[in-house]
């Protein structure tokens, strides 16, 4: 057997074109959606992110506005851009790329961010809506699994479900979306004493755990759909510069009965997620 292949560009592309003419039909009313994006520092995987976010919006009809700081920039220098863009009616979403330099309390950043305009979702409030089950917006990456899921038709209500990994940006959210919507969740993570025993198990099988094809076919139950969270820049080797994800592809493919590729998965539906909450936010904005 081999599995089906779950396309993140095909859906993107679709979904992208929803949100388009969303954005057009807002702008003819005199609300042009507009997204502030703040990188600091040089980071180039950073840098390529932002643009690629940049290119979307432009793509989209989504106005952008992109604020770069150095690498040494002073905290409070961002805090007062943050409380500007707040202020400002013409912004809908604003976003701070991470990681930030160590100078920075991340926390105290993603909390100065009025949550109406908390397109990551990562404010402690929208956080804690989200396990509440009333979020004002939901994390772009897991937001965009169950998009996934539910385009390729994987039934969630019943199923168990397996998450490696318990960030705050993806494993502990897409816990909280997979529990909502009906499934049997286990999170694993770097203390789980036997990951495989978990995996096995899994009808939905989320990897974001960071590591270059740490998962592998053995670790799949027969006709699984394995969601590969995973953006690993291979570092050496015959393969070196070639991105790719948390699961080995090809030896998980023999097994599951559907499967994210990487690139191509779970990284364009995380931008896409991005428009549509900024997309969102213009809209209630526009009182509609
Ligand atoms: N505040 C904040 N919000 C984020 O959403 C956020 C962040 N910080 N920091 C970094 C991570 C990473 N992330 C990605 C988004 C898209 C792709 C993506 O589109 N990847 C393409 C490939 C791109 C390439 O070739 O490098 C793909 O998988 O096909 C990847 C990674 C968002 N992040």
């Amino acid at each position: 057997m081999t599995a089906r292949i779950i396309d993140g560009n095909a859906l993107s592309a679709r979904v992208r074109g929803e949100i388009a003419d969303r954005a057009a039909a807002l702008a003819a009313r005199g609300v042009q959606p507009c997204l502030a994006v703040l990188l600091v520092g040089a980071d180039p995987a950073s840098a390529v992110y932002v643009r690629n976010k940049v290119a979307a919006c432009e793509k989209a009809g989504i106005r952008s506005l992109r604020f770069d700081y150095p690498q040494d920039a002073d905290p409070a220098d961002v805090m007062a851009r943050l409380g500007a863009l707040n202020a400002d009616p013409a912004v809908h979403g604003i976003l701070v790329q991470l990681p930030l330099p160590p100078q920075f309390d991340e926390t105290a950043v993603l909390e100065a961010i009025d949550i109406r305009k908390d397109v990551d979702g990562f404010h402690a409030e929208n956080v804690g809506r989200l396990s509440q089950n009333r979020e004002a917006f939901i994390p772009c990456t897991p937001h965009g699994v169950m998009k996934m899921l539910e385009a390729a038709d994987v039934k969630v209500a019943g199923a168990e479900a397996v998450v490696i990994g318990r960030s705050n940006i993806v494993g502990k959210p897409m816990a909280m979306l997979l529990t909502n919507a009906g499934a049997t969740v286990t999170v694993c993570h770097s203390r789980t004493r036997d990951l495989a025993f978990h995996t096995r198990r899994a009808d939905i099988l989320v990897a974001a755990v960071g590591k270059p094809r740490f998962v592998t076919g053995d670790m799949v139950k027969p006709g699984a759909t394995v969601i590969d969270v995973g953006i690993n820049r291979l570092q050496d080797g015959p393969e070196a510069g070639k991105l790719c994800g948390d699961v080995d592809f090809e030896s998980a493919k023999a097994v599951a009965g559907a499967i994210t590729p990487v690139p191509g998965g779970v990284g364009p539906m995380t931008i896409t997620m991005l428009l549509e909450n900024t997309v969102i936010s213009a809209a209630r904005a526009a009182g509609r």
